[in-house]
């Protein structure tokens, strides 16, 4: 029937339906296709940027000194060469052939190793080259936005706040912890008197220069916190450091990225928390207290702390309330790495080249006692901030030793432009580098740079000399922040120990004067170390 076909439905053809939220996973993986597209030409621009800054490098030292190159690897074998321990040597070795501006290629990255102390003096000067180099940046997660890994403007801020907490008025308080540690410090070293055996005494600078580094940068009160407190704190350090410079030395750790796959990205990890929780639940305490010391009336007046660490200062000052509190606690931690090591290591090269220079020992004992008296009282008598500028020939020991010792050799600038006043072109893209042991060994500026002459610092030997021709704290805009600190701590360390102990070289035969301290093994890390330890005996003065 005609109704009825008509009412018969033609066959539809079948529509394939779409399951549910189809049209979602479409735009979806549209959505992704779209943003893998344009990260894989982002990292092209990236590369091809990477690639035509490093032809541009490759141009500019054609013709500057250094090693023959290979490819991909550029210098880094001859700079590895036998190991970690012998990377100061290599590079020692280099630059002495081939400085005195020597470009070196780590992989990909070009070093421009400066030595001329008109270049160093344009670069430690210049308001321009006032960023350090992306080296630093492996430092990041360990020491956070700190001093030594701020550029720019921010840099500026940053030491306007902290440098007043470091004025020498502040400073005079921080002697009598320094006193204490060294008074520590001696009474350890009765025992190795008692057994006059030969002993490493690195580890015990670390030690004690820690601790007052502890008390007068983050809390008096960590001089309860005992030797084992000390050395986990120390533990931490010393391990985020290793890391450190275990990725300078392996340039392809720089990427994040290769670092996470590597064996020591968990260590670095742990010992990065570890020293962030500790600083933290300190600045938390310290706010705290200062609260609670606020007067209730305004006209009492605040009660003030008998012994005051740098934390308390800058908290209370103006300055500092400028600071958030993870900005205060990566300059904490800054200061804390930076200040206990460079200052440990010092005290440890003066004591190994006093073991080993009885004469210049003997002159600097006589210093001593014509300030302090030289009898058995007079050596218990604590050293005053007022004895200090007296010792004139001390001060002299402790330059020369950062003469031919300077414990943080190596240290550099981002170069954003391309050129130096000795002539020589520097690419933007590298990382110009001061090598302090070349600077500081010119015969030219140095004579006999190998022998142990602390009245080098005399004045009037010193008169004529190039400013820039000595930087073991660096200079200008970036110098170090700590460097009456250390120079204070490190009198006060030698001072004590001196007056109650003689310090000798492990065996006789080698306490010859004159023997070439200059050969005395080094090797690097943050800082550097004699090989094998700082290895002496003491002897009971009275
Ligand atoms: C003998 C001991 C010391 C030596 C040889 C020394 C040496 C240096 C050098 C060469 C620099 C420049 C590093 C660079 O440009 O990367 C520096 C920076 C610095 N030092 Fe020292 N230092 C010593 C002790 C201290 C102490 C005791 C403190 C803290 C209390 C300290 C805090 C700093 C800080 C925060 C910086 C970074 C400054 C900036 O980048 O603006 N240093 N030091």
């Amino acid at each position: 029937m005609q109704v009825e076909g008509a009412l018969v439905r033609a066959p539809v053809a079948p529509v394939a339906l779409a399951p549910p939220g189809a049209g979602v996973v479409g735009v979806g993986a549209l959505l992704l296709a779209t943003t893998v597209l344009l990260l894989l030409l982002l990292l092209a621009e990236r590369a091809r940027r990477a690639y035509r800054d490093y032809l541009h490098m490759h141009k500019v030292v054609a013709d500057m000194p250094g090693p023959p190159t290979l490819p991909l690897v550029g210098n880094l074998l001859d700079v590895v060469a036998g190991g970690d321990d012998y990377i100061y040597d290599n590079i020692c070795r280099l630059v002495a052939r081939h400085g005195p501006t020597v470009r070196v290629w780590l992989g990909p990255e070009l070093v421009v190793g400066i030595t001329d102390p008109r270049d160093v003096e344009f670069v430690a000067t210049s308001q321009e080259l006032i960023d350090k180099s992306p080296f630093y940046g492996v430092l990041e997660p360990l020491l956070g936005l700190g001093l030594s890994c701020l550029g720019g403007q921010e840099v500026r801020r940053h030491r306007k706040i902290v440098m007043p907490s470091l004025h020498l008025d502040i400073l005079h308080d921080f002697v009598d912890t320094f006193r204490r540690e060294a008074l520590r410090f001696a009474d350890r070293l009765e025992q190795h008197a008692d057994d006059g055996e030969v002993f490493d005494v690195a580890p015990l600078c670390v030690e004690y220069s820690l601790a007052a580094a502890l008390q007068t940068i983050m809390s008096t009160e960590l001089d309860d916190a005992g030797d084992e407190g000390r050395r986990e704190f120390g533990g931490w350090l010393q391990g985020a450091m290793d890391v450190f410079m275990y990725r300078v030395w392996r340039p392809w750790f720089l990427n994040d990225t290769l670092f996470r796959l590597s064996g020591r990205h968990d260590q670095y990890v742990r010992t990065t928390a570890a020293l962030n929780g500790f600083t933290e639940a300190i600045i938390v305490d310290k706010r705290q207290q200062l609260a609670a010391r606020k007067p209730s009336d305004a006209t009492e007046a605040p009660r003030r702390p008998r012994r005051r660490a740098f934390l308390d200062n800058i908290l209370d000052s103006e300055e500092g309330s400028a600071l958030t509190d993870s900005e205060l606690r990566d300059e904490v931690k800054t200061l804390l790495c930076t200040g206990a090591e460079t200052s440990a290591s010092t005290l440890s090269f003066v004591l190994m080249v006093l073991s080993l220079r009885q004469d210049i020992q003997d002159r600097l004992v006589q210093e001593l006692d014509d300030v302090f008296g030289g009898d058995a009282a007079d050596a218990a008598r604590p050293v005053t901030m007022e004895e200090l500028p007296h010792l004139q020939y001390l001060e002299r020991v402790i330059k020369e030793t950062l003469r031919m010792f300077p414990v943080l050799p190596f240290f550099t600038r981002s170069c954003p432009r391309d050129w130096l006043p000795s002539g020589h072109t520097a690419p933007r893209g590298a990382h110009l580098t001061f090598f302090l042991p070349a600077l500081h060994s010119d015969p030219r500026v140095w004579p006999e740079p190998r022998r142990f002459d602390p009245d080098r610092f005399l004045p009037e030997r010193s008169c004529g000399r190039h400013p820039f021709s000595y930087l073991p704290f660096s200079a200008g805009p970036r110098n170090c922040v700590g460097q009456r600190y250390a120079m204070l701590l490190l009198k006060v360390e030698v001072a004590t120990l001196l007056r109650r102990f003689r310090v000798l070289a492990p065996d006789d035969t080698a306490d010859v004067p004159g023997r070439d301290i200059a050969d005395v093994p080094i090797k690097v890390t943050l800082v550097i170390a004699v090989k094998g330890g700082v290895r002496i005996r003491v002897q009971r003065r009275h």
